[in-house]
């Protein structure tokens, strides 16, 4: 069996699939994807698949993984690795499909049954965040997430502090101490100002503070860890072992996200979830995308131990256009019983596409990231 064809589809909100076809007829699909940067990891999957891969027996996940990662000379960052990260998916689906096994049976088999999940919430006022809360627990969700500001000065003021916590006093009032509360700080706020968010939230018991700050200054999470008694979370934004490995022997984080999108796939991801582990570090892959990408992190979550919950973008507030399930002929696979997700038992990734209507779909896309800026006109992180 050999790689013979590949196809890119680039399909609403925000995503990008691959299918890859061997000499068998056996077809494998990835999620290689940059959010905002498709057109981007087009390019970048075109040169893995056209100047290596096609010709290739399929079935040499960890050879091919190595080849994709060092053969280029330059390696690492977000574009590369997605490209990479999609293509290992594609490769293991295939794998999956022609042992007729799934992916997790492959990796050693099942560490547990079904793993828990978590929901976004959206809202800037108290009264609407803590709505959408209830109305998510009313739904059958354990555990929430919800940003934590939106842009906020280096140095800010008073009200900047209150009004976060008045947002997550708002959803601790309307669910209760039984439900869990992640709060995502996406890099926007500078290192004196998570000191003064973490001491306002603390009160309110979050799950995890996530992203405290961006990934440049993660030899600051180690002194923001000791703090305080939140957990703190990171890595959607770190793509290999060699990106995670500071924040391990620094003792910075509880919890890491990393993207089974971003990270090199379900091979890498599997990698640094074990390295986790010898940490006592547990695994909440990050996963604001779409259903391949999806599955690959439930296959991992199903064979490792510390893989804690899962994030999922059924539902999400900015998926207008498009949702999870729209893509797939058996959307079942991915309903949620009492906020967990059932391990799915069908070979490779355990999904089947719809790909009728990935092709109706197809170059339907137009999200970019916004541009934020504060009151001065100088550009925030969003
Ligand atoms: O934790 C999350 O899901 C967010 O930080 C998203 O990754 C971000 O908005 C980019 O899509
Ligand atoms: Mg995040």
């Amino acid at each position: 069996m050999y790689i013979t064809d590949y196809e890119l589809f680039e399909v609403p909100p925000r995503w990008l699939f691959l299918k890859l076809t061997t000499s068998d007829g056996t077809v494998g699909w990835g999620e290689p994807i940059v959010e905002g940067r498709s057109h981007t990891v087009v390019a970048a999957v075109e040169e893995l698949l056209d100047n290596y891969l096609l010709g290739e027996d399929p079935t040499r996940i960890e050879d091919h993984w190595q080849a994709m990662y060092r053969g280029g000379f330059y390696r690492g960052g977000p574009v590369l690795m997605s490209a990479i990260a999609g293509v290992d998916q594609a490769l293991w689906d295939l794998k999956g499909k022609q042992f007729g096994a799934p992916v997790h049976e492959l990796l050693g088999g099942r560490a547990r049954n079904r793993i828990r999940v978590y929901q976004w919430i959206g809202g800037d006022r108290p009264a609407d965040v803590g709505d959408a809360a209830r109305e998510k627990v009313d739904a059958g969700f354990t555990a929430l997430k919800m940003n934590a500001t939106a842009e906020l000065r280096p140095i800010d003021n008073p009200s900047a502090v209150s009004d976060a916590a008045d947002r997550i006093a708002a959803v601790r009032e309307a669910v209760g101490e039984e439900v869990d509360i992640g709060v995502d700080f996406h890099g926007r706020v500078s290192k004196p100002m998570v000191r003064r968010l973490a001491a306002a939230l603390e009160p309110y018991d979050p799950m995890f503070i996530e992203e405290p700050v961006l990934p440049e200054h993660n030899d600051s999470l180690a002194a923001i860890r000791e703090s305080t008694t939140i957990p703190i979370a990171t890595g959607e934004r770190m793509y290999s072992r060699w990106d995670f490995k500071e924040v391990f022997e620094t003792d910075a984080v509880d919890l890491i996200q990393p993207d089974v999108s971003h990270a090199g796939g379900i091979t890498e991801m599997k990698k640094i979830a074990s390295m986790a582990e010898a940490y006592d570090v547990s695994v909440a892959p990050h996963c604001p995308l779409g259903p391949i990408a999806l599955a690959s992190c439930i296959q991992v979550d199903a064979c490792t131990p510390n893989a804690l919950i899962q994030e999922q973008s059924l539902d999400i507030h900015y998926n207008e256009t498009s949702d999870v399930l729209d893509y797939l002929a058996d959307p079942s696979v991915f309903e949620y019983h009492d906020g967990f997700v059932d391990i799915p038992d069908g070979d490779g990734l355990g999904i089947e596409i719809d790909e009728e209507h990935v092709r109706e779909q197809r170059g339907n896309v137009d999200w970019h990231n916004p541009v934020w800026r504060h009151d001065d006109g100088s550009v925030a992180e969003w």
